[in-house]
């Protein structure tokens, strides 16, 4: 087929999605409350054919794609539900991404825009990181590998270190923690007791979810800034970007050492990259191609955030295999992408297929395409 449509916007010839539920293996305690199952829709579609196609019925590739809401990020279950119905009774005339809101509907908007690409990808024989790169003009070749941190969820300090040092041992040399569930003295034993238990050379984030307020922040990063955290997250609410910005400007506290780099994630998917950006509220920024409308918009708020010098760090939100394979096609196709939060398909019990991308020595693969993964996931474009 001739790659004429290297967005993959071409009208949709056909689309399908059905729903799936899965369960994580122990609950993922954070400050906003555990999350213990995923549910989400699996999208096929195939593109409408070319203008040349003299048969005038010929087909491309059926491609995948996942949207898995997770209200605090994305729209609401039924929301999302709803906005991937419409698509399907829109007829083909036009692009179903233009009629998918990114900001009101991300994870369907994902859904589709990445099975669209995966379509195009396939029929170019290409890997999708390729594509993406090549269409958000990035001249970087994509990576074959992009580093991970492991996800370690609240628990008391012992269950924390013994955690992280499990994790450390199976080759992570980058682990996020999540804090703020608790009281701040409870936390920083946590923080502390995993400093001890994985020694000075592992690089050790902190994720508090928003859950505190401006004084509890300071509070809490003056204290954590004896462990040397490469950055915590979300340390205030989404919507406090001032706050957020003071945290940063705060120089160095009695004799504590610099102050803790700041990263936001609910941040971005409330108010967008560009206004964490304008306000100075980050020093990194956790980009989920799930919560800001798909792939191609991930790629293009990376690319961004790097040109404010802020760094991008793409994860998931804890989703099923196809929708975190195309996480780790963004990242790879993001310059000297720093470790990102891509290794969070241990926390499912299941999934709908095997894993195309191994994790080891810190590093997750970059499946070869063509689209997302070439073979592997065979039995779910056909149900
Ligand atoms: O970043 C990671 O390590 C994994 C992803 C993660 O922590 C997460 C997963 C689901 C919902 C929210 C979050 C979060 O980063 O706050
Ligand atoms: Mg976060």
């Amino acid at each position: 087929m001739i790659d004429d449509d290297p967005r993959g916007e071409s009208p949709v010839r056909a689309m399908r999605h059905r729903s799936f539920a899965l369960d994580l293996i122990r609950p993922l305690g954070t400050a906003r409350g555990a999350i213990r199952r995923r549910e989400g829709f699996l999208i096929a579609v195939e593109r409408g054919s070319d203008g040349d196609s003299a048969g005038g019925d010929r087909g491309g590739a059926v491609g995948l794609g996942e949207a898995t809401p997770l209200p605090g990020w994305t729209e609401s279950r039924e929301a999302c539900a709803a906005a991937l119905d419409g698509v399907g009774g829109q007829g083909g005339s036009e692009s179903p991404l233009e009629v998918l809101d990114a900001a009101s509907t991300p994870a369907a908007r994902h859904g589709i825009s990445l099975a669209l690409a995966d379509a195009a990808a396939r029929d170019a024989g290409a890997r999708l990181a390729d594509r993406l790169a090549d269409a958000a003009g990035v001249t970087a070749t994509p990576a074959d590998a992009v580093p991970v941190n492991a996800t370690v969820g609240d628990g008391s300090p012992d269950e924390t270190a013994a955690e992280a040092r499990r994790a450390v041992d199976s080759g992570f040399d980058c682990l996020k923690l999540k804090v703020g569930a608790r009281d701040v003295d409870a936390d920083i034993e946590r923080v502390r007791a995993v400093r001890e238990a994985i020694g000075d050379a592992v690089s050790l984030r902190a994720d508090a979810n928003g859950a505190w307020d401006r004084e509890t922040a300071r509070r809490a990063l003056d204290a954590l800034a004896a462990f040397d955290l490469a950055y915590v997250e979300q340390p205030l609410p989404a919507d406090d970007l001032d706050g957020l910005a003071a945290l940063r400007e705060r120089g160095p506290t009695d004799g504590a050492g610099g102050a803790v780099r700041i990263a936001v994630d609910e941040s971005v998917a409330a108010r967008g990259v560009d206004a964490v950006l304008d306000a100075d509220a980050a020093d990194a920024v956790v980009l989920k191609p799930m919560a800001l409308g798909g792939p191609d918009r991930a790629l293009a708020a990376a690319l961004r955030a790097q040109r404010a010098g802020v760094d991008p760090v793409v994860t998931t939100t804890i989703d099923a295999v196809v929708a975190r394979t195309a996480a780790v096609h963004v990242a790879a196709a993001t310059p000297d992408v720093p470790p990102c939060g891509l290794a969070t398909g241990s926390l499912l019990d299941e999934d709908l297929a095997s894993d195309p991308c191994p994790i080891a020595d810190g590093q997750i693969a970059v499946p070869t395409g063509p689209g997302l993964a070439g073979g592997a996931f065979e039995d779910l474009r056909r149900w």
